[in-house]
C-alpha cells in the first residue's frame, strides 16, 4: 500500500520575480476577490500595480523570499521521518503548485491531502482543495483516492505547541506581568456574512488554547484577540491589531493563531512592522512567539491527524 501526504499552504514568493506570480494567483483567485471575471482581473491588474513595489521591498528586507517555503520544506522533511507515508507540499499561490505534486503522486494508492491552517476557511481551505480536485480530475486521478480535513484547530497536541511557543517566548519571565494577544490574519467583514466559518473557528481556538495555559497554570495579565493584514477599502474583522496595541500598558506576546509556519505576515509584519508601532506606543516589552513549525508535539499532532484521516 503506497500512502502519500499533501500539505497544502497558501505559498510565497521562492525570489523576488515571484512576488509578481505570487499577487497575482492570489488575487485572480474567486475566493480572495468575489468579483465575476473580467471584473475580478482588472481589481487583480489595479491592487498588484499599487502593492508589487512595497511588497518587493519587504521580501528584499527578509532575505528575498517568503520564509513560508523553507519553514514548510522543513517541516515535510521531519513529517516524513515519522509517517508510513510520503510527504510532499503543494501551494496555492506559488511553485510547487498541485499539478506538479500530482504528477508525483498520481500512482499512489491513497492520498492524504492536509491544509496548513486549523481555522477553516473559503479563501484557505476551500480554494486549495478545490484547486487540488479540480487538477486531480484534469489529469484523471480518481478523486475517491485523495482525503482531507476540514479543521483541526481543536486538537490537544496543536493547542499544546501553541502553548509551548508561548512558554518559549516568555524566556522564563514572569507570565502575570504580560499580556496575550493572539493575532489572527484578518478577514472582510464580508467574506464572514457569506458565511465564512473562519472568524467561529479562531475564537474556538483561543478557547481550547486558553484552557491548555490554564491547565498548566500559566496565567496572564489579560487575554486579547486582534486582527492583523488590513488591505484596501473594506471593513475587515476588529479589533484591528494597529487599535488593540493602543490597549496594551507595558508587556505583551503575541501568538500568531492563524498559521502554522512563519512566513511573511509573522516575520516582517509583526517582527518588524508592528514592533515599529509597539516602539511608537510606548510598550517597554514587545515579543512575537513563534508559530508551531516543526516543533515536536506539532509533528505529532499532524502525525495525529492523518492517523484519523485513514479511519474516515
Ligand atoms: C484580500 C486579501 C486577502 C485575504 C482574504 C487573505 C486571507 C488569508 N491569508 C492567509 C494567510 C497568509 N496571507 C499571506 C500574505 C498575504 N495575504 C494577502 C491578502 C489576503 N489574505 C496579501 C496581499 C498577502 C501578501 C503580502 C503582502 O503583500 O503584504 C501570507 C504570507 C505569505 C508569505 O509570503 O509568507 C499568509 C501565510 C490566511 C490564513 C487567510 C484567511 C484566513
Ligand atoms: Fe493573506
Ligand atoms: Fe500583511
Amino acid at each position: 500500500m503506497k500512502r502519500a501526504i499533501i500539505l497544502m499552504n497558501m505559498g510565497g514568493p521562492n525570489n523576488l520575480d515571484e512576488v509578481k506570480v505570487f499577487l497575482h494567483n492570489m488575487f485572480n483567485d474567486k475566493y480572495i476577490i468575489g468579483a465575476p471575471q473580467p471584473i475580478r482581473a482588472m481589481i487583480a491588474k489595479f491592487i498588484i500595480f499599487k502593492r508589487i513595489d512595497e511588497a518587493k521591498g519587504n521580501y528584499k528586507e527578509l532575505g528575498g523570499m517568503s520564509p513560508i517555503v523553507g519553514h514548510t520544506k522543513r517541516l515535510v522533511r521531519r513529517l516524513n521521518k515519522i509517517v508510513d507515508a510520503d510527504v510532499f507540499h503543494e501551494m496555492r499561490y506559488t511553485p510547487p503548485f498541485a499539478s506538479e505534486v500530482l504528477q508525483k503522486v498520481k500512482d499512489y494508492d491513497e492520498i492524504y491531502a492536509i491544509p496548513m491552517y486549523p481555522h477553516y476557511s473559503s479563501t484557505t481551505t476551500k480554494s486549495s482543495w478545490e484547486d487540488l480536485i479540480k487538477n486531480a480530475k484534469k489529469m484523471g486521478i480518481d478523486t475517491n483516492k485523495i482525503k482531507t480535513i476540514d479543521k483541526y484547530y481543536d486538537n490537544k497536541l496543536y493547542n499544546k505547541t501553541i502553548v509551548e511557543r508561548i512558554k518559549e517566548a516568555l524566556q522564563g519571565d514572569d507570565s502575570k506581568e504580560f499580556e496575550l494577544v493572539f493575532s489572527a490574519h484578518g478577514l472582510t467583514q464580508r467574506t464572514i456574512d457569506k458565511g465564512d466559518l473562519y472568524q467561529k473557528h479562531i475564537l474556538a481556538n483561543v478557547e481550547c488554547a486558553k484552557k491548555e495555559l490554564e491547565e498548566q497554570g500559566i496565567k496572564f495579565k489579560k487575554i486579547h484577540v486582534a486582527y492583523q493584514s488590513r488591505l484596501g477599502p473594506l471593513e475587515w474583522l476588529r479589533p484591528y491589531m494597529e487599535d488593540k496595541l493602543k490597549e496594551i500598558k507595558d508587556k505583551v506576546i503575541i501568538y500568531p493563531i492563524s498559521f502554522t509556519v512563519d512566513n511573511s505576515e509573522t516575520e516582517f509584519e509583526l517582527d518588524i512592522e508592528y514592533k515599529e508601532v509597539a516602539d511608537e506606543l510606548g510598550i517597554e516589552d514587545y515579543r512575537v512567539a513563534k508559530t508551531p513549525n516543526h516543533h515536536p508535539y506539532f509533528l505529532a499532532a499532524l502525525k495525529d491527524i492523518y492517523e484519523e484521516m485513514k479511519d474516515l
